[in-house]
């Protein structure tokens, strides 16, 4: 029967989109075919099997579904008039789809359809579009039963493709059922649309070797395919009951494989070779496939190839030995070595396997096996030939052998191993199992320990790991700077209180209570002057371990201050420990003792007074979250209301005049957004720049203040607006730069002085905002771009360039007229916190501002030393986990335990982890639980007092360090 094709629509078509057409109703119709699946002629109305038909296989523009049923309901027309022929003839197609499949070379191309699979004891889930494999003569086959063309012949009909189409209802049904082992199946006609069929692009190949036309005969079979008899068999491998269920598996396997485009040859055999074993129960399966089938499964029956083998390819070899004795190289290589590479590698892994498998016990329960492979034939090529991969998977697939062979740890396969140790020994050894044609140089068997050392390394560090896990603090195990730093706290601590106790003048609170403002803003280089506030060390800080690693020294006569970084360190041996010490120079410095006050007269004062007498002055908090910069900048907000008021009543009286003070306050979140602090609407506030390079904040509130009172209550109003989050480091983090900004005004305006506060956002590293959200995460890059910008524009103007790159972020366009003018003036007041899990932070912080007063070529490392541990970390304090195995045995003759049957394995580590049920068993001849129970219960309560001891021990130390300051 053939279908002829119009005309006017070309093949290139085909090519091109040959699935262009899509039926909308496709669901819709899977559906209907779920519901009316009980009668299935239902919904085979002719109008409705034209409508589908043309829907399908005309192939062209896409149709809309009007257009597809208005043609459809024409084309049954005119048929009928024209023709007065039957349903089955007007509804036949007008195209010769085999003839076109033949021109286009696509007859042996593999197809993909989606078909409505619905079980009987289907669940709503199950009820979903599957895909299946089909060829071009599957869909001409089915198009042929659409139209009740009985005469089609059955022989252009694929085996497998027909095994799983071949309809167990009647002929005429719009749709076929098959059986499988849930129920049967129902393949929906109506589904059978080009765009239903996806092209395999790799199953040519797969379909030439395959498919076996159910007209040839087995020879024939096996001379088209290009295989040998063997692996036609493959086709119809696993006959077991399991077919129906395993046929399900292989198909969604296919599925997968078609979606990608990839389909595994392993997945259609198996697809395949179920689906022929499934139809096999099929009264209505054709005598000439029947013979077919029974022709490959007694080639597959006396095939010597491993079932298992066959239905799953093997994958990659487990921990086996290196039985190939090959180059490495070629062991790699395996499976994409040329077949006659195969062959000699088989000849020599079969045969020496035996050898060996002989001589090991271990392996002796597997002789079978060993005998079957070597009796494979050697002439066996490709697929057949037996590879290292290949045996192993066998050992995987067959049940019957022995698992606990291929589980057994690698000492199990000691024994091969040892042999390998003399090349002479190893030639005479195997010269009397092979052949001896080639060179003794060529035959000599180098230990190849592909598997054998790379398992034996996995173990090797897998102990190793251990090791370190149990030896604890005195084992080499590896830390994290911050882990070591704590972990190794007290000695490194010790090692920093002996070098103040040698450096006196460190963190002596001096603070620079001698010197007037003036001087510090004296060293001040370009009106840019940078300072350093160190915070205290909180108590819960000292508790989980962490000591001061920040030192200050501010009393020196140069023109700036020192700040020290102790930088503890651990040698990579994970044992040494390393001191670096490196010093940072500062215009001045605030050790943990400074006061508000202090700040506020040394740093601030000398601002505000140049802002009173008509100066640009600027006020910039800086450092990483949590080191107190909200807190620095209250103290000075709050001196500050006062002291400017006060310097401008002075200025006011001299000039009898009177300055009005107006106040502006924003937050600049992220690089863009800038907010007004003193409205409660969210205002947008835009940052213009005027002419005379000023800077205006359009859209923001400007709040006259009159008294600092008022000054204060606004401030005060404005921080409450402020974003804050709890951040790990700190409960009311500021996620945002607080802009606070104080404009006065002389009476007649000529004159004006701007005082600008600025409380930057804290700047975070990674390890800070690694558990952040997405949101927090992108804060804070956006936090560290504009303190980066910021620091670009100060070493411009440090280096007095032409050009400030101020439009760099919000935070540098309003620092405009600071940055631009020389005479203004500006003071960042880094701070930094001193316990040492912040050391990155407090030196990244410490550099940076250095770097922006330029004095950075001043930052000194000394020579890193080693610390010696101290005693402090007093060995009687040791807890129990950390105990060796003679400190165990000490203790326990102490508590007069004599009972307890130590080996040399049994240490603290070992014991602690005992439950007292293991104690019973492993340390108790008698196996006496309350025994047990009592070493468990003095393990932990001395476990309990050396931790209390410990505590106090760390608290007195911290005393002590206070006490020397
Ligand atoms: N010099 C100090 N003396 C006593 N406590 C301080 C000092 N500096 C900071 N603190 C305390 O440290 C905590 C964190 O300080 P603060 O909120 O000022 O940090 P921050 O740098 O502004 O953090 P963020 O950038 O996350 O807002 C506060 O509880 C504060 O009281």
């Amino acid at each position: 029967m053939f279908i002829r094709m119009p005309k006017q629509k070309s093949k290139f078509r085909i090519l091109r989109n040959p699935f262009k057409i899509k039926s909308k109703n496709a669901d819709k119709n899977h559906y209907q075919t779920l519901k009316k699946k009980s009668n299935p002629d239902m919904h085979t109305s002719p109008s409705q099997k034209n409508r589908r038909l043309l829907g399908s296989i005309v192939l062209g523009r896409r149709k809309t579904s009007l257009e597809k049923y208005h043609d459809a309901k024409n084309s049954s027309e005119n048929n009928k008039e024209n023709n007065g022929s039957t349903d089955q003839e007007s509804s036949s197609p007008e195209f010769d789809l085999e003839e076109q499949s033949l021109k286009l070379n696509m007859k042996s191309a593999v197809f993909t359809t989606k078909v409505a699979l619905t079980s009987n004891r289907a669940t709503e889930r199950s009820k979903e579009l599957r895909k299946i494999p089909m060829t071009c003569s599957d869909l001409q086959y089915l198009l042929n039963r659409e139209n009740n063309s009985a005469d089609v012949p059955p022989t252009s009909v694929s085996t497998a493709s027909n095994d799983l189409l071949s309809p167990t209802s009647a002929a005429s049904s719009s749709s076929t059922s098959f059986r499988g082992r849930r129920g049967s199946y129902t393949m929906k006609y109506s589904s059978l649309t080009e765009k239903n069929f996806i092209k395999v692009p790799s199953a040519k190949t797969i379909s030439d070797r395959l498919y076996v036309p159910s007209s040839a005969s087995s020879s024939e079979c096996a001379s088209s395919t290009g295989l040998p008899l063997s692996s036609g068999a493959e086709s119809c491998s696993n006959t077991d009951d399991n077919n129906a269920a395993d046929f399900c598996r292989g198909s969604r396997n296919v599925n997968r494989g078609g979606d990608r485009a990839g389909a595994r040859k392993g997945d259609f055999t198996r697809k395949y070779s179920v689906g022929s074993a499934l139809y096999g129960r099929d009264a209505s399966l054709s005598p000439e496939t029947i013979q077919i089938m029974e022709e490959v499964e007694n080639a597959y029956m006396s095939s010597p190839i491993p079932s298992g083998y066959l239905s799953s390819p093997p994958k990659k070899s487990p921990a086996i030995p290196d039985i190939s004795m090959g180059r490495r190289r070629d062991a790699e290589r395996g499976k994409r070595h040329s077949a006659k590479s195969n062959v000699r590698k088989m000849n020599i892994d079969a045969s020496s396997l035996l050898a060996r498998v002989k001589k090991s016990d271990e392996l002796k329960s597997n002789h079978d096996i060993s005998l079957r492979l070597c009796d494979a034939p050697i002439k066996n090529v490709g697929r057949n030939a037996l590879t290292a991969d290949m045996i192993s998977s066998n050992r995987k697939t067959n049940d019957h052998i022995d698992r606990t062979t291929l589980s057994a740890p690698i000492e199990s396969f000691e024994e091969p191993h040892l042999e390998w140790k003399s090349p002479a020994d190893r030639y005479q050894s195997s010269s009397d199992e092979r052949s001896s044609t080639r060179s003794p140089r060529s035959q000599v068997l180098r230990p190849n320990p592909l598997h054998w050392q790379s398992n034996g390394r996995k173990q090797q560090r897998n102990l190793r790991l251990r090791d370190a896990k149990t030896k604890g603090v005195d084992g080499r195990q590896n830390l994290d700077k911050r882990t070591a730093r704590l972990r190794f706290g007290d000695t490194f601590a010790n090692d920093i209180l002996q070098h103040r106790a040698k450096c006196p003048h460190l963190n002596d609170a001096s603070n620079h209570s001698d010197i007037v403002g003036s001087v510090i803003q004296d060293r001040a280089m370009n009106g840019v002057s940078v300072a350093i506030r160190k915070r205290p060390i909180f108590d819960y800080e000292i508790d989980r371990g962490d000591f001061d690693i920040v030192s200050i020294n501010n009393t020196t006569e140069s023109s700036h201050d020192v700040c020290i970084v102790h930088n503890c360190v651990m040698h990579p041996d994970m044992k040494q420990m390393i001191m670096k010490l490196t010093n940072f120079p500062v215009t001045a410095a605030f050790d943990e003792h400074c006061l508000d006050d202090d700040i506020y007269r040394h740093l601030a004062e000398p601002l505000v007074n140049n802002a009173a007498n008509d100066g640009i002055s600027t006020i910039l908090m800086y450092g990483q979250t949590g080191c107190g910069k909200s807190f620095t900048m209250s103290g000075i907000e709050l001196r500050t209301a006062r002291g400017l008021f006060r310097a401008m009543q002075g200025i006011d009286k001299q000039a009898s005049g009177k300055h009005t003070v107006t106040m502006q306050f924003v937050e600049l979140c992220g690089s863009k957004e800038c907010r007004d602090l003193l409205s409660s609407s969210s205002v947008d506030v835009k940052v213009l720049d005027s002419n005379d390079g000023s800077v205006q904040l359009a859209n923001a509130t400007s709040l006259e203040i009159s008294t600092p009172d008022d000054l204060l209550k606004a401030i005060n109003v404005a921080k409450g607006r402020r974003a804050t989050e709890a951040t790990d480091k700190n409960g009311v983090s500021s996620r945002s730069h607080a802009v606070c900004q104080l404009q006065m005004k002389s009476a007649d305006e000529r004159n004006r002085g701007v005082l600008t506060l600025i409380d930057c956002a804290g700047s975070e590293r990674r390890h800070d905002s690694m558990y952040h959200s997405s949101e927090r995460q992108r804060e804070s890059a956006e936090i560290n771009a504009s303190l980066w910008s910021l620091k670009e524009c100060i070493r411009a103007r440090a280096n007095k360039s032409t050009r400030i790159p101020y439009r760099g972020s919000t935070l540098t366009r309003i620092l405009r007229e600071t940055l631009e003018r020389d005479d203004a003036k500006l003071c960042i007041i880094g701070c930094v916190a001193p316990n040492a899990t912040d050391t990155e932070h407090t030196m990244e912080t410490l550099k940076t501002i250095s770097g922006i007063a330029g004095i950075d070529v001043n930052i000194v490392e000394e020579k890193a030393r080693t610390v010696i541990r101290s005693e402090i970390q007093s060995k009687t304090h040791t807890l129990p986990k950390q105990w060796s195995h003679e400190h165990l045995l000490k203790f326990l003759a102490q508590k007069k335990m004599n009972t307890v049957k130590l080996s040399q394995k049994h240490d603290g580590a070992a014991l602690m982890k005992m439950s007292i049920a293991q104690m019973k068993v492993h340390l108790f001849d008698d196996r006496n639980k309350d025994k047990a129970k009592d070493l468990f219960n003095l393990l932990r309560k001395e476990n309990d007092r050396l931790n209390k001891l410990q505590r106090e021990d760390r608290m007195s130390m911290v005393k002590e360090r206070k006490g020397i300051r």
